[in-house]
């Protein structure tokens, strides 16, 4: 049990362990009201012990989920490793989608994809790769005025800066669906493999669905490793030319030519996304 924490419900499993609602009873943690935690067997606890890192050396980023601390408690005689976490109560993403039956409409896609850009620049500024970009790991804040922000969570796959000996435990790591061709290849893991993820992503917000999921595995083995074949053919149709055009540019097989979050941050896409998310702030301050 732990001295500072009391866990109410699970939230969710992840392959490390569980995550719990909680509400810190004791200091360093009861100035919070609640917090999320992950938890795992301490002797298992190197991915949450990496996430804590990492997320201490993205604390100032706006659109990447904050991190209070950890802490050690003994659970049926056992030493768990505890990481806290602002709680996400709009679930996630991927709990998003489906409650917009698995068809988001592009006027908010594009301001959430611009919120999902922003926290890719920070974590590729410092150097780091996310690798296990899904919308399972986009977290979804629901602030005062009901407008949702999205952060990214789930950092224990990331590549660390000068952590090079790490890099072959990526290969068949991480959701293959969202992998891009030459990390799935050659293991290669450079930050374009987030961008093609960024570009499943929002394939995901638009169809619910990625066009290759329905591919039998070795088929979406071949059109992934050995195709030629740009995914252009499987835009959504249902896109607006910019929207297309944004995903060209996430999707491109040959990853130096894959545009950089930063470039893509000033896509009209994303440009978009940045007005209508300041349109979407005035509407609600004019209401209050
Ligand atoms: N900060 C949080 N606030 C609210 N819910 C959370 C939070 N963090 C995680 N969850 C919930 O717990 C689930 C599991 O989280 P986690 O990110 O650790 O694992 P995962 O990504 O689903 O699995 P894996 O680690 O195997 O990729 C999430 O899908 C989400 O529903």
């Amino acid at each position: 049990m732990s001295r500072n924490l009391r866990k109410l419900i699970q939230l969710g499993r992840g392959s490390y362990g569980a995550v719990h609602l909680a509400v810190p009873i004791s200091p360093p943690f009861y100035t919070k009201a609640c917090a999320a935690v992950k938890s795992s067997m301490l002797e298992h606890s190197s991915a949450l012990q990496k996430e804590d890192r990492v997320l201490q050396c993205l604390s100032s980023c706006p659109e990447i989920v904050h991190c209070y601390g950890n802490e050690l408690s003994f659970e049926n005689g056992r030493r768990v490793y505890n990481l806290l976490l602002e709680y996400a109560s709009g679930g996630s993403l991927f709990d998003m989608i489906q409650s917009y039956g698995g068809s988001i409409p592009e006027q908010k896609v594009k301001i959430y994809t611009r919120m999902v850009l922003k926290g890719l620049c920070c974590i590729h500024q410092k150097g780091y790769v996310h690798c296990d970009r899904k919308p399972e790991n986009i977290l979804v804040f629901v602030n005062d005025h009901g407008i949702k922000q999205l952060k990214i969570a789930d950092f224990g796959l990331t590549k660390e800066p000068g952590r090079e000996e790490e890099t072959n435990r990526f290969r068949f790591r991480g959701t293959p669906l969202y992998m891009s061709p030459e990390s799935f290849v050659f293991g290669e893991v450079e930050a374009r493999l987030d961008i093609w993820s960024l570009g499943c992503i929002v394939m995901m917000m638009i169809c619910g669905k990625l066009p290759w999921s329905g591919l039998k595995r070795d088929s979406f083995v071949r059109w992934l490793a050995l195709s030629n074949e740009e995914p252009e053919l499987y835009l959504p149709q249902n896109m607006s030319e910019n929207g297309k055009d944004f995903l060209r540019k996430c999707l491109l097989r040959d990853p130096r030519k894959r545009w950089t979050a930063k470039m893509l941050l000033n896509h009209p896409f994303a440009v978009e996304g940045r007005i209508l998310s300041l349109l979407e702030q005035m509407r609600c301050s004019n209401n209050f």
